[in-house]
């Protein structure tokens, strides 16, 4: 696990500011080497060269839209980066402003030789303070990315009222209560708080989130005010709003549900049932994630998923005196939330 290569795949729609996130990142003093993937939409290379950096490399997947062909390529291209292990720290996956991140997360699932080397660390999302909430009404593809965000750079602010950037980031937490957002003017944030977050993980939602282990998956992104309490010194979450007047949007067709069972599960219920979900809803399910306490192991099982694929193993040992519990969550379209949580329900040990 350690010495696996974090890959941080960057979206966000077309003009959102993903390209100056990129230089940003790779102008500043951070002393570590990035291989950078960029996807083009169409024939010609013009990321590329707006892209700054001399120590970086960057490849290219020309063939055509991300969605639908680059898997292949991408695989190619990180098959040719692992056999020159050492090179790199990290590697930045820049997707085209349409494309569906869905099928670049699954790459790092599913092929066994890119799993074995990589990890998925973060999806970031930039979003435009601007415009975004016009796109979640008009363009699903826009949805989808923030849905998918563990880190969300909410980014042209300056050319939004206080009340506006209220409202979007009301209809950024409506559709994903659980990412970081970062606001920001020129996509200025400390790098730290978009790579090597190893957010693409639920354990550190979890910690920053502990408010929705309550949460019996109705409510939970009413339940920002109970958060505070677990936040470190050092925590960058987002806090302001949960003092301030910030409303809650009900997102009609995109939501989240996070579950918790206060005890152990039967794997030999959950695995089938978990398994048999994603299966039947895949296509409405955008992220899953769990943390399980499983009968009589020691270790916790740790899983994700991206639409009908999961990948999940034994991690480390619960800790003496840590609560055995079981977490789910999922974010996706029309989710029956009822039968999700009285499936869950059912696999308790
Ligand atoms: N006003 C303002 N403009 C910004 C900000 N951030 C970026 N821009 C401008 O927005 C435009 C788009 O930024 P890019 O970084 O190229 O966006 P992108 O997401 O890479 O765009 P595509 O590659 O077309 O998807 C550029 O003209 C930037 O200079 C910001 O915070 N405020």
């Amino acid at each position: 696990m350690a010495d696996k290569i974090p890959v941080t795949v960057l979206t966000g729609y077309l003009g959102a500011g993903k390209t100056t996130l990129l230089n940003r990142i790779l102008t500043e003093p951070h002393g570590q080497r990035f291989a950078v993937i960029v996807n083009e939409f169409g024939e010609v290379g013009i990321d590329n060269d707006l892209v700054v950096g001399a120590d970086e490399e960057v490849f290219e997947m020309n063939n055509g839209c991300i969605c639908c062909t680059v898997r292949g390529d991408l695989i190619r291209i990180l098959d040719g980066l692992m056999k020159r292990k050492g090179k790199f720290d990290a590697i930045i996956v820049e997707t085209t402003g349409l494309a569906d991140p869905a099928p670049v997360a699954q790459t790092f699932f599913m092929d066994q030789d890119v799993s074995d080397k990589t990890k998925l660390d973060a999806v970031v999302t930039v979003a435009d303070a601007k415009w975004l909430t016009d796109r979640l009404k008009d363009a699903p593809e826009a949805k989808n990315q923030i849905a998918f965000a563990d880190v969300i750079i909410l980014n042209k602010i300056d050319l939004v009222s206080p009340e506006e950037l209220a409202e979007v980031e009301g209809r950024i937490r409506a559709i994903n209560p659980y990412a970081m957002i970062h606001k920001t003017e020129r996509a200025s944030v400390d790098i730290s708080q978009v790579l090597g977050r190893n957010a693409f993980d639920l354990e550190r939602v979890l910690e920053l989130e502990p408010a929705f282990l309550e949460d019996d998956g109705h409510h939970h992104h009413h339940h920002d005010h109970d958060h505070d309490h677990a936040c470190g010194p050092d925590c960058d979450h987002d806090h302001h709003h949960h003092h301030g007047g910030l409303k809650h949007y009900h997102d009609e067709d995109m939501q989240s549900v996070a579950l918790t069972i206060d005890g152990e599960v039967d794997p030999d219920k959950f695995l089938p049932w978990v398994n048999d979900l994603v299966q039947r809803e895949g296509p409405n399910i955008l992220r899953s994630k769990g943390i399980l306490a499983f009968r009589d192991e020691p270790r916790r099982f740790v899983f994700q998923g991206v639409h009908m694929i999961l990948d999940g193993d034994l991690q480390r040992e619960w800790k003496p005196g840590e609560e055995r519990r079981s977490k789910i969550v999922f974010i996706g379209r029309n989710l029956d939330k009822e039968a999700i949580r009285e499936g869950f329900l059912a696999c308790t040990a």
